[in-house]
């Protein structure tokens, strides 16, 4: 039933909750679920400690009623306090079967363990500010601290902080993960997320979190040319694009070709330097059938002949990876120039030369980006996203930040190339680049620079196979 990585929005999570409903699952039923899992990982992380479960008015408070009733059964020293009056009847149902005092959040004494059970999905505003304060003060007293499925105040949708958020210990996101618990700035705002069951099925879900890909080996009688040739068009700095050839070759293309400006032979021996002095010689070097994908961007410029370098390689008819000047070239000509079905990897500056001020959140504007341009798009950032023309979304958990330096773009756009030539399918390559990239920095640790994940790559894609 639960896919343990799909990502429901709070409109698309209360039609499945209704789905489950029609099929004779009480509204309460689940209330009931969502409550005995989430004491479930309270139990497991603070035992018998201290508790104080703070209850909203609506099924949020609900849950945390029937977790201070579950934990209170197995002998946890359990207080409630309440914002007021329980609003819905699952979660009077669920107060009810507390049946014991409740305090209010202003007399509530701190406690070692805190549940936030005020708002979830149902967030409409900001809280207040002394309710703010006050769960801040709470938060900030104990040693176990819990969101029951987001903090209160961050917005389900586009993980907006609508007000004050202290950093939780541990979220527990219920029946799927919702974009807020991928997207900046609530994406860092505990140290744990778990995702719980409670029997929603979101197997129809277009969202989903970016997981740890299936990767192969070369089988026996693979070559240099059947395993994919990946040709990356170079300009002014060959620094960039050494970094991206490294990265492709890495990735699993059998070959790489770095099309560079000047005649210098740089880097290691594996990667084939082919010297393109024009547009029309860029263009005669990509005349090759066995080329399985085509980077341009990283190293590119935006001076002197970049544009037509860029022409070039984007006429030549190969599967196409579009980066870094690549992109800001084309933020100048229009997105219409670029052909259907490239893979795209702005950051948030590209993004919005590329497409301007577009509206929703991060997701929303990464699906009408990939379906206005026809393409598959890497929006990168802390909270990356995949977007696909047909509303497939992948969005990553906050990776390393230590990836913001120099060179990490570049080592990404090798790595799509790289998995492009290997798969022949975008968005799959997107996916599976996106993670070893992330893993990479992950092994390569603190203070690491854009050659140090190279150098992680073979440890990352063993983990893999
Ligand atoms: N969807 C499911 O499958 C299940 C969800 N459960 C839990 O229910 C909440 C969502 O519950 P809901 O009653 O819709 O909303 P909230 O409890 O988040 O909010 C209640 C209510 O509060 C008002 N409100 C909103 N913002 C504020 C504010 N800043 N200050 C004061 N009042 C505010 C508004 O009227 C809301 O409607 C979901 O997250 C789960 O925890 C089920 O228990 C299990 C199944
Ligand atoms: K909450």
């Amino acid at each position: 039933m639960m896919r343990d990585d799909a990502i429901l929005t709070a409109a698309q999570m209360q039609d499945a909750e209704q789905a489950v409903i029609a099929g004779a699952v009480p509204e309460y039923a689940l209330m009931e679920r969502a409550g005995a899992a989430a004491a479930e990982i309270v139990w497991r992380s603070g035992g018998k400690r201290d508790l104080l479960v703070l209850c909203g008015p609506g099924n949020n408070g609900g849950d945390g009623f029937v977790m201070a009733r579950l934990l209170r059964e197995r002998g946890v020293p359990v207080r409630v306090a309440s914002l007021g009056d329980s609003r819905t009847d699952s979660s009077l149902k669920a107060r009810a079967g507390w049946g014991a005092p409740v305090e209010t959040l202003a007399d509530a004494a701190p406690a070692t363990q805190i549940v936030d059970a005020l708002f979830g999905t149902g967030l409409t505003r900001g809280l207040d500010a002394e309710l703010a304060g006050r769960l801040r003060q709470f938060t900030e007293r104990a040693s176990f601290t819990y969101a029951v499925d987001l903090p209160s105040g961050v917005q389900t949708d586009t993980g907006e902080l609508l007000s004050d958020v202290p950093t939780m210990g541990v979220c527990i996101a219920l029946g799927a993960f919702k974009p807020g618990h991928m997207l900046q700035p609530a994406a860092g705002r505990w140290q744990r997320l778990v995702c719980v069951d409670i029997g929603i099925d979101a197997s129809g879900a277009k969202m989903h979190r970016l997981s740890a890909p299936q990767l192969h080996p070369p089988g026996p009688f693979a070559h240099k040319y059947s395993r994919g040739l990946v040709a990356i068009v170079g300009g002014e700095m060959a620094g960039a694009g050494l970094l991206a050839s490294q990265a492709a070759a890495r990735a699993g293309a059998g070959m790489v070709r770095h099309i560079v400006q000047e005649a210098i032979h740089q880097g290691p021996g594996a990667i084939i330097a082919q010297h393109a002095a024009d547009a029309a010689d860029v263009a005669a070097s990509l005349k090759d059938s066995r080329i399985r994908a085509v980077l341009v961007g990283p190293g590119l410029g935006r001076e002197g002949g970049a544009s037509d370098r860029l022409k070039a390689a984007m006429g030549a008819g190969h599967p196409l990876v579009l980066d870094a000047d690549a992109l800001s070239l084309l933020a100048g000509e229009g997105v219409d120039a670029i052909p259907p079905g490239a893979v795209l990897t702005p950051h948030e500056g590209e993004f919005a030369r590329l497409f301007g001020d577009l509206p929703g959140s991060k997701i929303d504007r990464a699906l009408a980006a990939a379906k206005r341009t026809r393409s598959i798009l890497i929006y990168k950032g802390s909270d990356s996203i995949i977007a696909a023309p047909d509303g497939r979304a992948v969005l990553s958990p906050a990776s390393s930040s230590w990836l913001s330096t120099a060179g990490t773009g570049d080592v990404l756009a090798g790595l799509v190339a790289g998995r492009l030539a290997v798969t022949g399918d975008g968005f799959q390559a997107a996916c599976e680049a996106l993670w070893l990239h992330g893993e990479a920095a992950r092994r390569a640790g603190a203070a690491f620079i854009a050659d140090d994940l190279l150098a992680e790559l073979p440890a990352a894609i063993a983990s893999r196979l």
